[in-house]
């Protein structure tokens, strides 16, 4: 079939390629050696020329022609080079976890250790405890492939993690005294940030050492990259709680079942969790912004669902309806250690509202609300074998960057293909749902919910 050239002619604006930093920019002498995979017998590198990837290799931002006038992006592939700009003998390498959990922590930390270990020979790598502030305030513990064997089958860090004390001298310094040359950075958007921070600091001092951000984000707030690991992990679990407040709803005459769900400033997992699963009536996210009263409100919606079906199940991310809650002066003012703003509790706030919506406009007659806030649950748990495998090629993605010399870059998967992205554009990068866009008119036409656009 021909095809018409105005409709492709799009496709050969020119490609930008996202430049990378490299330890040879600032650092003088630096030599380039040999892959030791050459070496490894497990690899095929002379049988396949396309083995080892150049700089030619690229993954293109987006994939689909949008007929958009800006220019067309893209990052540099990630895998193997032929040349590495470190003597694996000589690498000390660290590795940090930061922020909240997510499955898969674990997983991308054993890879890291067994990858170093096994692919490059690598044999001083060390995990630095308790997020950002292990850096300075305790001995960084050796890690091994004996030692991380299990645990991908565990939720959680093991190296543990926290929020706050972030001090970049004391940090620097501390990456400087242990003589770490590689430091992989492990978390959220906050942790991109400090990880910016450090590799400026790094790169001021003129230092050998080589940064990586490995981005995790349960909330899949980090934008560029495809989507978080233990992102869908987490859409797993959350369903058992839907699935909960389904069954609890049904049961119950005029039975309302909600369900909170994680999503600070995205409601990506209350809308993806929503889409599988088919039993949710509403999806209340941040990105929307809700009410309760009056025509196109949330009681009007529901109290015709009861109506119908006698049941209705609502799912709403902890970020959505923050404005609307009453708070008080200091509650407004409330900051977890990191400098997020506390949130007060949606579900709770909700169920208290139903309640007394019910009683004020149908006073004789039944109602149930059933809360459940399985927020812990769905990232507390070890990853799924789908996220598993992302967490490998992850890791494996980051050291063979790290190794080849690059630094102050973030590993991760764009349009299904692993890429090297620098650390500022990640970190400034980030990913609210598109409510324009046809994923968000695809609830909309499941729920059948209002728009809530006031008329
Ligand atoms: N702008 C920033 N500059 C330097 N460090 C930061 C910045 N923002 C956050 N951090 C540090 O990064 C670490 C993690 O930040 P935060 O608690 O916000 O979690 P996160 O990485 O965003 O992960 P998540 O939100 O997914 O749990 C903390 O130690 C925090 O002090
Ligand atoms: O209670 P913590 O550990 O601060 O974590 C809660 C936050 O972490 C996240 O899971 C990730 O940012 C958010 O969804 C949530 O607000
Ligand atoms: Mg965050």
């Amino acid at each position: 079939m021909a095809v018409s050239e105005s409709n492709i002619s799009n496709l050969f604006k020119p490609i930008y390629v996202k430049e990378l930093h490299h330890l040879t920019h600032y650092v003088p002498n630096l030599e380039a050696r040999p892959n030791p995979l050459e070496h490894n017998t497990y690899f095929q590198t002379h049988q396949l020329d396309t083995f080892y990837y150049t700089e030619s290799d690229v993954v293109l931002r987006h994939i689909a022609n949008d007929h958009s006038p800006s220019p067309r992006f893209a990052y540099h592939r990630a895998g193997p080079r032929r040349d590495i700009y470190f003597e694996p003998s000589h690498v000390r390498a660290a590795i940090v976890t930061c922020g909240g959990l997510c499955p898969g922590l674990n997983t991308v930390m054993r890879e890291l250790v067994v990858g170093l270990w096994h692919l490059y020979g690598v044999r001083h790598i060390f995990g630095v405890t308790g997020g950002y502030r292990g850096f300075y305030s305790s001995e960084p513990l050796p890690l091994n492939p004996k030692l991380v064997h299990h645990w991908h089958t565990m939720g959680g860090t093991l190296l543990q993690t926290s929020r706050g004390g972030f001090d970049l001298h004391n940090i620097v310094d501390a990456i400087h005294n242990h003589s770490f040359n590689q430091v992989y950075i492990i978390g959220g958007d906050g942790t991109m940030r400090g990880a910016v921070a450090v590799f400026d600091e790094i790169q001021r001092r003129k230092l050998n050492v080589a940064v990586v951000g490995i981005p995790k984000t349960v909330d899949n707030d980090v934008g560029i990259i495809d989507k978080s690991f233990g992102f869908q992990t987490a859409i797993e679990m959350a369903q058992q709680a839907i699935s909960a407040a389904h069954v609890e709803a049904e049961s119950a005459v005029n039975g309302i079942g909600l369900v909170k769900l994680m999503g600070r400033s995205t409601g990506h997992i209350a809308l993806h969790a929503t889409l599988s699963s088919r039993d949710v009536d509403c999806c209340l996210i941040p990105e929307i912004d809700f009410y309760l009263e009056g025509k196109g409100g949330l009681f009007e919606f529901l109290d015709q669902r009861l109506k119908e079906n006698g049941h209705a199940v609502l799912v709403v991310a902890e970020g959505a309806g923050q404005d609307i809650i009453p708070r008080t002066d200091s509650q407004k003012e409330e900051r977890d250690e990191s400098g997020n703003l506390v949130f007060l509790d949606v579900g709770v706030w909700l169920k208290s509202e139903l309640k007394k919506w019910w009683a004020r406009d149908h006073p004789d007659e039944l109602f149930t609300v059933k809360y459940i806030d399985p927020t812990y649950m769905i990232r507390a748990v070890h990853a799924n074998a789908t996220d598993n495998l992302y967490c490998t090629l992850l890791a494996h993605s980051a050291i063979h960057g790290i190794m080849a010399g690059y630094t102050g870059f973030v590993a991760g998967p764009i349009n299904g293909n692993y890429a090297y992205i620098p650390l500022e554009d990640v970190a400034r990068a980030n990913n609210p749902v598109n409510t324009k866009d046809h994923t968000w008119s695809w609830v909309r036409s499941v729920t059948n919910q209002p728009d809530f656009l006031r008329s």
